[in-house]
């Protein structure tokens, strides 16, 4: 008679599998970004979000060329320069989504290089796009609910016991509801909370996104031409929105092609032609560089 037996399980005694994924740099909490929550922890508690040699190629393009940056906490640092001179690449370089033929990126002095987006949105580090996107059959303050529950739950270690896990969903659920129209109101969308995402004018989209991105009370926020689409009074309220964010203790780095547009709200520019930072500084001190003024 033959008898099937299960297979010995071998030990490999290798703490970490090819499946493992690496560990998750552990950081203090994040910086608040709801006025209720006081003040952030401000300039001294880190370097902020900082790019070094980076380089993207794309076939014969350089997109990036040993570029270089730091958007230190609490502040607005600005990356301008004409369409094509890779201001989108390098936020995609700094948010996981595209991977550099060179260079490092750091957080608060955690190594993101080589980590996927979610692990850089569990560090803390939340983005808006160029081109705005959301769950376009949700409402507005569905799409924004739903990124505060996804912080809530995980950025804490999960819980032991799946009594202990549900309710610390449905804590986080319920908290979410009002993290959300906290951020409409504070945004300035919140009369379109119940719309589909779908139905809603650009600049609310855009809105909405930031909103969105605020939700996982980021350390650092990058903000890709955050005034594309916006009217006049909204883009002059996001300019306020803006300060107010960065004084609450993240590092805030925004794009724009327009450079006296970021003068007035940015404390740091640097501007890139062809994929190189050519000059970077105070922004009055950025405008007068005949190397910008030439551009
Ligand atoms: N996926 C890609 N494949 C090939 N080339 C690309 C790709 N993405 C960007 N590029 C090229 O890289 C260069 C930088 O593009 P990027 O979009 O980063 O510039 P930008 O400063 O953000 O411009 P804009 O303000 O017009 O978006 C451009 O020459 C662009 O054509």
């Amino acid at each position: 008679m033959i008898r099937i037996t299960a297979a010995p399980r071998r030990r490999t005694g290798r703490r970490w599998s090819v499946l493992t994924p690496l560990p998750i740099p552990t950081l203090p909490d994040p910086a608040p970004v709801l006025p209720a929550n006081g003040p952030g922890p401000g300039p001294e508690a880190g370097e902020g979000l900082r790019a070094m040699g980076v380089t993207v190629r794309f076939g014969g393009t350089t997109a990036v060329d040993g570029a270089a940056l730091t958007a230190p906490p609490g502040t607005v640092t600005g990356l301008v320069g004409p369409a094509g001179s890779g201001k989108t690449t390098l936020c995609d370089v700094l948010t996981g989504l595209c991977r550099p033929a060179r260079g490092t990126v750091r957080l608060d002095g955690a190594e993101l290089t080589g980590r996927p987006p979610h692990e850089r949105a569990r560090c803390g580090l939340a983005r808006t796009f160029q081109r705005p996107t959301a769950f376009w059959s949700l409402t507005v303050r569905e799409n924004v609910r739903l990124a505060a529950e996804i912080h809530a739950v995980t950025r804490r270690p999960p819980g032991r016991s799946a009594r202990d896990r549900w309710r610390r969903r449905r804590a986080a659920r319920h908290a979410a509801g009002e993290v959300a129209d906290a951020l409409l109101e504070r945004v300035g969308i919140a009369a379109y909370a119940q719309r589909p995402a779908g139905s809603v004018p650009p600049e609310v989209a855009r809105l909405l996104e930031l909103a969105r991105a605020l939700a996982a009370r980021p350390r650092a926020l990058v903000l890709d031409e955050p005034w594309a689409d916006l009217s006049e009074p909204r883009g002059r309220a996001l300019e306020v929105l803006v300060r107010d964010l960065a004084a609450e203790g993240p590092a805030v780095l925004l794009t724009g092609s327009d450079l006296e547009a970021l003068i007035g709200v940015c404390d740091v520019l640097y501007v890139l032609d062809a994929g190189r930072v050519v000059a970077s500084g105070p922004p009055v001190e950025v405008r007068a560089d005949p190397r910008v003024r030439s551009l």
